[in-house]
């Protein structure tokens, strides 16, 4: 088997790598760090779904920031090319798959993380451990076969599944324990099988007795029951007739009954019929009596109409008394009634006038108090500023105020004026002190020390005055702004008095004109009331007559629908009553003076009696009628009986004979219920054996079957036990053993003797954990865990390529990671030639390697560089 290329996406530190691999010895060289080992670890992921570093988690092995690593492998095995696609991190294992290609179509043969694994171990006879102690060599792993190579080379020889094989719980144990029990089973059945045969035996010889028995009983039965059949023949008959034998002595004894019945009912009719005759005569009275009754209550009503009448005649009599009063009294208010209609119409004729008069009476009321308002307003504002006087006053003040300020502003420009020489005097008191010639900035003359001072003595003289002149002016001008301000003052106070006197004088004039036109308006006003006044006065005088008159006016109004018409139709009314009053009474005058309430309680309790008489009559007619039907019935029932008796003496049943007959049919059914019973039972016990006879047959017949096997199974479990007799540790595993050994002993030693070690030899045993050692020129046995790393690192690559070439013709390949660690200069070359004699045992290694020297080795070159973060390829062929 050959790697043909790898993909690589998100691995470690390759972003994105195809390699292929064509060489027989393919080299992948690069600096540490480059990305070789990731190569490595991208394969043994693919195959394993495990890296040889160590890590962690699987997320370790996905290149730092992206989410997926997915790895595709490409391996040729006997012309076939299997592609293995695997992913990482774990959520994505459901994608893995493995397929085969076959002219570029590519058939999907297992997928998910779990099946594939198992579909390659399978298909390419992959076994992890073994690869990797063998042929794939991790990074300083090279030693790690002395450790493990009993193990190994047992699993490569499945030499640890023989011992598994044989094993007291392994499967040949398994199945002869199983075999065992099945024959000690089978034994037993034997013993059931012949039980079965004695019961079966027993069984039909009960089913013969009872077959017998069954006849016997048959025979019997029909006999019995042609006795029965006759008998209930019989019975049948008798059976009908002793139902119409009943029926007719019952018929009988009824009628017989309802005769008894009858004439009990009949016995009275004589006595009935005499108190009937004696009733009809007393009730012929009843009709006499209402008439009578009806009588008397009209004469009651009427006599109640004429009470009524009488008293509306009473009421109407009592109304015509008071309206002939009215009457009167409206006579006499009519004179009174006519006066005051016509005082009405006389003040309304007034009343426009009237209302006018108050109105302006009103007003000139409202004026006369305005105007002594007025009037009071004047003589309270007497006029007393002279409005004159006061502007001479103001002109006067102001004069003196533009003297006194012509005066401050003299004063202010004399004190500038000092102020600018007190300047002038101190400048040259200055300059004085700084003259630098000789020459006296005054008078120009010299300047001498004497000079100078005297100078300066008067200019401080000066200043002095013109301060104390300064101060006096400044006093001057304080006291002129005093005085300025008091006028300015005086002046504000006596302007504004001014003002509110002009304002006075407007409203005092304004007063006057209103007080004249006030006065003119009164007396127009006046004029008009004393025109009125003869009006009002009449006015006054009719609403007093009116206000005496009103009571007599409104009483009359009272009366005001009494008329004589309405006396006369009463007095009409009145004589019609009286007439009819009289005729009503003529008409009862008979019944006058009698209690009429009394009568028609006697007549009425009368009445009753007859009524009460008349419900026994009709009783008496029904009770007849009765009696009459009964009579028709004792004829009928006497003819009834007559037949009826004659029915009887036809049927002839005889009840004694009918008893015996039933006596005898209930023998007969006894004894048949018995048979019938005896035959159930015999043939429910029948069929049971009938059945337990076929069940053990059937199990007889099984029991023979599966006793066939019986001799299959002790020759077989014979054979086992030999089996694992033979496959005993001693005989086969120390045979393969030790062919094995002498195999890769030889191999190793060949390729040993190439690395030019000082070794004569080096021997392997399997029985020793670190079971290898060598053995030196001078003839000493040396452990391997005692040689040098070099020889250790020699001694180990040369026994992993011994046991490739000596033990797995199947793998086709080998990897290295790093092979020369450890090695000196000689031997690295050494190993050069190895690798390349060993491509005749494995045709394909790859080998990875920082070391630029064992590119010599190989003649297809990868060459990793890193960029950044990342991995990258250049492959170069090296013919
Ligand atoms: N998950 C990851 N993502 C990105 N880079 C990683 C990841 N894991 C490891 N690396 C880096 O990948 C680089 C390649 O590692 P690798 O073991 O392949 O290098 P190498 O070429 O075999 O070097 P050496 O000769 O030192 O063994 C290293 O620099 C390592 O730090
Ligand atoms: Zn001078």
């Amino acid at each position: 088997m050959i790697i043909r290329r790898i993909d690589i996406e998100n691995f470690l530190s390759h972003d994105r790598s195809l390699i292929e691999f064509k060489g027989t010895v393919n080299v992948i060289i690069g600096h540490n760090g480059a990305g070789k080992s990731s190569i490595i670890d991208a394969i043994s992921f693919s195959l394993f779904r495990k890296s040889l570093r160590d890590a962690k988690k699987q997320e370790d092995l996905i290149k730092r920031g992206a989410g997926r690593a997915t790895v595709t492998l490409y391996l040729e095995n006997k012309g076939k090319i299997y592609v293995i696609k695997r992913n990482a991190p774990n959520q994505y294992t459901s994608e893995d798959t493995i397929s085969e290609l076959t002219n570029d179509t590519r058939r999907t043969i297992a997928r998910g993380a779990t099946t594939v694994s198992q579909k390659i171990k399978e298909l390419l006879n992959l076994d992890e451990e073994v690869l990797k102690s063998t042929i794939i060599v991790g990074q300083g792993k090279i030693e790690s076969v002395f450790e493990n190579l009993p193990d190994v080379t047992k699993k490569i020889l499945k030499i640890d599944k023989i011992e598994k094989l044989r094993d007291s719980n392994g499967p040949i144990k398994e199945v002869m324990d199983k075999i065992n029990n099945k024959i000690i089973e089978l034994q037993s059945l034997e013993k059931y099988k012949n039980e079965s045969e004695n019961q079966k035996i027993q069984k039909e010889k009960e089913l013969e007795n009872i077959k017998r028995e069954l006849e016997d009983l048959n025979i019997k039965e029909e006999k019995e029951r042609k006795k029965y059949e006759d008998i209930v023949k019989l019975n049948e008959e008798e059976e009908k007739k002793e139902k119409r034998y009943v029926e007719l002595i019952s018929l009988l004894n009824k009628l017989k009954d309802d005769i008894s019945e009858l004439r009990e009912e009949v016995k009275d009719e004589n006595r009935l019929r005499e108190e009937k005759e004696k009733l009809e005569k007393d009730i012929l009275e009843k009709d006499k009596l209402i008439e009578e009754k009806e009588k008397i209550i009209e004469a009651q009503n009427k006599i109640k109409l004429a009470q009524e009448k009488e008293k509306s005649l009473k009421t109407i009599k009592i109304n015509l008394t008071d309206l002939e009063e009215k009457l009167k009294r409206k006579r006499e208010l009519e004179e009174d009634y006519k006066k005051y209609i016509e005082i009405k119409g006389e003040l309304e004729e007034l009343e426009e006038k009237e209302r006018k008069f108050n109105s302006l009476s009103d007003r000139l009321k409202s004026l006369k108090i305005k105007l002594s308002e007025i009037e009071s307003k004047i003589s309270n504002r007497k006029i007393s500023i002279n409005i004159e006087e006061l502007d001479k006053e103001l002109q006067k003040l102001n004069e003196d105020l533009n003297n006194k300020n012509q005066e401050r502003e003299k004063l202010a420009s004399q004190l500038g004026e000092i102020k600018g020489r007190i300047e002038e005097l101190n400048k040259l008191l200055g300059n004085l002190n700084q003259v630098k010639g000789n020459v006296c900035p005054v008078c120009g003359r010299e300047l001498s020390d004497d000079h100078k001072r005297k100078i300066q003595n008067e200019i401080i003289e000066k200043l002095k005055e013109l301060d104390e002149l300064n101060k006096k002016f400044k006093l001057e001008i304080n006291k002129i702004n005093g005085l300025i301000s008091e006028l300015n003052q005086i002046i504000n106070k006596k302007s504004k008095e001014k003002d509110i006197a002009i304002r006075n004088l407007a409203d005092y004039n304004n007063l006057l004109t209103q007080q004249q036109e006030l006065r003119k308006e009164i007396e127009e006003i006046e004029n008009e009331i004393e025109r009125l006044s003869i009006y009002h006065e009449k006015y006054i005088r009719l609403k007093e007559e009116e206000k005496n008159l009103k009571p007599k006016y409104e009483e009359y109004l009272k009366y005001y629908d009494v008329t004589e018409e309405k006396i006369r139709e009463l007095e009409r009314q009145k004589i019609e009553l009286e007439k009819e009053i009289e005729e009503i009474m003529n008409k009862v005058r008979e019944y006058y003076n009698t209690d009429l309430t009394q009568k028609i309680r006697d007549i009425e309790k009368r009445i009753q009696e007859i009524k009460g008489k008349e419900n026994k009559l009709r009783e008496l007619d029904t009770l007849l009628a009765k009696i009459e039907t009964a009579k028709q019935k004792i004829k009928q029932n006497e003819e009834e009986i007559k037949k009826l008796t004659d029915e009887l003496q036809l049927l002839n049943f005889d009840p004694n004979r009918f008893q015996q007959i039933k006596r005898e049919k209930e023998v007969l059914e006894k004894i048949l219920g018995e048979i019938n019973s005896k035959k159930g039972e015999l043939l429910g016990k029948k069929e049971v054996l009938e059945n337990d006879i076929k069940r053990l047959e059937e199990q007889i017949k099984d029991y023979e079957e599966k006793l066939k096997n019986k001799q299959k199974l002790i020759t077989a479990y014979d054979k086992l036990k030999k089996l694992r007799e033979h496959l005993a540790e001693d005989k086969l595993q120390a045979y393969l053993m030790n062919t094995v050994k002498s195999l890769v002993e030889d191999s190793l030693n060949s390729i040993l003797s190439r690395f030019e070690l000082s070794f004569t030899r080096v021997e392997v045993d399997f029985n020793d954990k670190n079971g290898i050692y060598a053995y030196t020129t001078s003839g000493q046995r040396l452990p391997v865990n005692l040689l040098s790393g070099g020889e250790r690192v020699s001694i180990a690559l040369a026994l992993r390529l011994a046991i490739a070439k000596s033990l797995m013709n199947e793998v086709g390949f080998l990897i290295l990671d790093e092979p020369t660690v450890n090695l000196d200069e000689y031997r690295k070359k050494e190993l050069i030639d190895i690798i390349r004699s060993t491509v005749e045992v494995v045709p394909q290694i790859i080998v990875v390697t920082h070391d630029e020297e064992l590119l010599q080795a190989g003649d297809y070159i990868i060459r990793l560089e890193k960029r950044g973060d990342s991995s990258k390829v250049e492959v170069i062929n090296n013919d």
